[in-house]
């Protein structure tokens, strides 16, 4: 058996569309763009890119892009103050700060001072704690869209075994609040793990996003299960997963692939959850349903 690949840019330019057919109704009842505002600090290489990805994205939308670079040896105050500004834009409904952010600031602290109400990348703890308690709030991008690419090949995920291997506060912890919340029983692994292996062969469902290059194997994988990786790896031979792709779409049922699997969603839930804001805060109505 070879697993059918989830083709993930596919499905993030689908959802883009749909995003840009509701931003002109927004538009017609608001008299304005929805406003994103990404601040980036430093010259990272992999963020510059990223960053540049959801300006283009956001124009190509038909929304208003807000970016801010600083020097990579901006002090917290200033970054504080520049966030502070964002809160008070109306024309803001957005606000990211790119991560990882210079060693010498506190991107806790950064987060935390962002309005939980534009906090499009759902990082804020009033956020995680709305996601862990079923109320609305904003959803982080990456784990929303693995749910997206889940769905989209189970239709409904209630009952099914999953194994969340990674538990960072961006991916791993809301990516497994989501699959409880779609009645999935949850295995959240880590590094002090017993026997990942057996977790994983125990698992329908696999989302590793743990950052070690082809850590699960193959042999892991239980047949027929989906994998999602969300790893993004640069080693010598170029970007891998966190899974050992070749082994496993030879076992899985569906797999996506890196790149061009879970990376792509990334930026169109950022679009999704920027226009959500705008009509929330702008009291228009946006068929969530259709995003
Ligand atoms: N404030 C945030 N910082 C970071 C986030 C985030 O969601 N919010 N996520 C990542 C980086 N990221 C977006 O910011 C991101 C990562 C990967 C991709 C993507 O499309 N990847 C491509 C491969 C591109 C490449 O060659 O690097 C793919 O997988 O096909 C988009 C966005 C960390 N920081």
């Amino acid at each position: 058996m070879s697993a059918t690949i989830i083709d993930g840019k596919a499905y993030a330019a689908g959802l883009r569309a749909r995003i840009a057919t509701q931003v002109e109704p927004f538009k017609a009842a608001a008299g304005r763009a929805p406003g994103l505002a990404v601040v980036l600090v430093g010259e990272d290489a992999a963020s510059s890119v990223y960053v540049r990805s959801k300006g283009r994205a956001t124009r190509e939308a038909g929304m208003e892009s807000f970016e801010h670079r600083l020097s990579a040896d901006i002090d917290q105050a200033t970054l504080m103050a520049l966030v502070a500004a964002l809160n008070a834009d109306p024309a803001v409904d957005g606000i990211l700060v790119q991560l990882p952010l210079p060693a010498h600031l506190d991107a806790q602290a950064v987060i935390q001072a962002i309005d939980p109400d534009k906090d499009v990348d759902g990082f804020h703890p009033v956020n995680a704690g709305r996601l862990a308690t079923g109320l609305p709030g904003f959803v982080p991008c990456t784990p929303l869209g693995c749910l997206m690419l889940l769905r989209d090949v189970h239709g409904t995920l209630a009952g099914l075994d999953a194994v969340v291997v990674g538990r960072s506060n961006i991916v791993g912890k809301p990516m497994a609040q989501l699959l409880l919340q779609e009645s999935c029983t949850v295995t959240i692994a880590h590094s002090r793990t017993r026997d990942l292996p057996a977790k994983v062969r125990a698992a329908d469902i696999v989302v590793a996003a743990v950052g070690i290059p082809k850590l699960i194997e193959g042999g892991w994988i239980k047949p027929g299960a989906t994998v999602i990786d969300v790893g993004i790896n640069r080693t010598e031979t170029g970007l891998v997963g966190d899974v050992d792709f070749e082994g496993a779409r030879a076992v899985a049922g569906a797999i996506t692939p890196v790149p061009g699997g879970v990376g792509p969603m990334t930026i169109a839930v950022l679009l999704r959850n920027t226009l959500v804001s705008a009509g929330r805060r702008m009291g228009v109505s946006i068929d969530e349903t259709l995003l």
